[in-house]
């Protein structure tokens, strides 16, 4: 509930045991997922979860408190859906997934979880060069799974990228995580291979690790845990602007870059190969811990 007032939303109506609609007042609509095992926010624009609240542990994602919320730009936090490309290989930047209303797939509840599917199509957008279907499966209890499933619905095969770009909320300058492998392609320095044998991290991060466990462990500073599992990627990306270039991205609030790491689920190394109705998802489940 605190989440809903801090961002301005209000209930519309309740559409299962534990989900209801909300609003903010530029109209965009978000699901509640009001679960006595978790709570999460999920914004309808980009399919975008904002918000994991497991019970008794803290909020595990990271919002900026000026990023845009009215479909102007996509989100800054929380989980993007980047599809279907990663990075600039093409504009815009991580594909036009994030940018895009999704609509209500499914819902339902048990005493475990909330499971809520969001759809994208071919229908719902301007210019698309084949027929998908594009649906994220959010599993929320005790530990909150993301599945983004794509399917070909063409008659051709399809070539397809993505990532569950997630923004986690943790002190940036005490954060460890471990399973990582040590090589990685560094970006800020034109994918040069380096390799690390203990993590850490570089004032800009952004790094694409080649040989990531499919489970990792990110500790907080403080000694608290969460799990991370991870299929169908190809590369795992750590990625923070550092202080200086954060203070030149709008929708990063002054000093927000100490307050999280991105660890992302990503596929853009080699990508994947549909035949006409074929399907293939990429996932990424967390698990905290006290
Ligand atoms: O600002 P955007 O488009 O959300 O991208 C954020 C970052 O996303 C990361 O995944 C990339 O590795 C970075 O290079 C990029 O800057």
């Amino acid at each position: 509930m605190e989440q809903l007032e801090h961002l301005g939303l209000s209930i519309q109506k309740q559409i299962d045991n534990a989900v209801f609609t909300a609003t903010n007042d530029d109209g965009m609509l978000f699901y509640w997922i009001d679960h006595p095992q978790g709570k999460a926010l999920i914004s309808a624009y980009g399919a975008h979860i904002v918000s994991y609240h497991p019970y008794n542990q803290d909020e595990q994602l990271w919002l900026s408190q000026t990023s845009a919320l009215d479909g102007s730009a996509p989100i800054r936090g929380g989980v993007p859906i980047c599809w279907p490309w990663f990075g600039n290989t093409r504009q815009p930047n991580h594909g036009y997934a994030r940018t895009q209303i999704w609509q209500l797939g499914s819902i339902e509840t048990n005493d475990q979880h909330s499971v809520l599917t969001l759809q994208l199509t071919e229908q719902d957008i301007a210019t698309s060069e084949f027929k998908f279907l594009l649906e994220c499966q959010f599993t929320v209890g005790q530990t909150l799974s993301i599945k983004l499933t794509t399917t070909n619905r063409d008659n051709h095969p399809i070539e397809i990228a993505g990532a569950l770009h997630s923004y986690f909320a943790t002190d940036r300058d005490s954060v460890q995580v471990s399973g990582m492998g040590q090589t990685f392609l560094d970006k800020t320095q034109n994918f040069a291979e380096q390799t690390q044998t203990k993590f850490s991290l570089d004032e800009e991060t952004d790094r694409l690790y080649t040989h990531p466990e499919h489970a990792l462990l990110l500790t907080h500073g403080d000694g608290r845990k969460l799990k991370l599992s991870h299929q169908g990627e190809d590369v795992v990306v750590i990625w923070n602007p550092g202080d200086t270039k954060a203070a030149t991205i709008a929708d990063i609030h002054p000093d927000g870059a100490k307050e999280y790491l991105c660890v992302e689920a990503v596929r853009t190394q080699t990508p994947v190969t549909l035949m006409p109705a074929q399907s293939f998802t990429l996932m990424q489940q967390l698990t905290p811990t006290a």
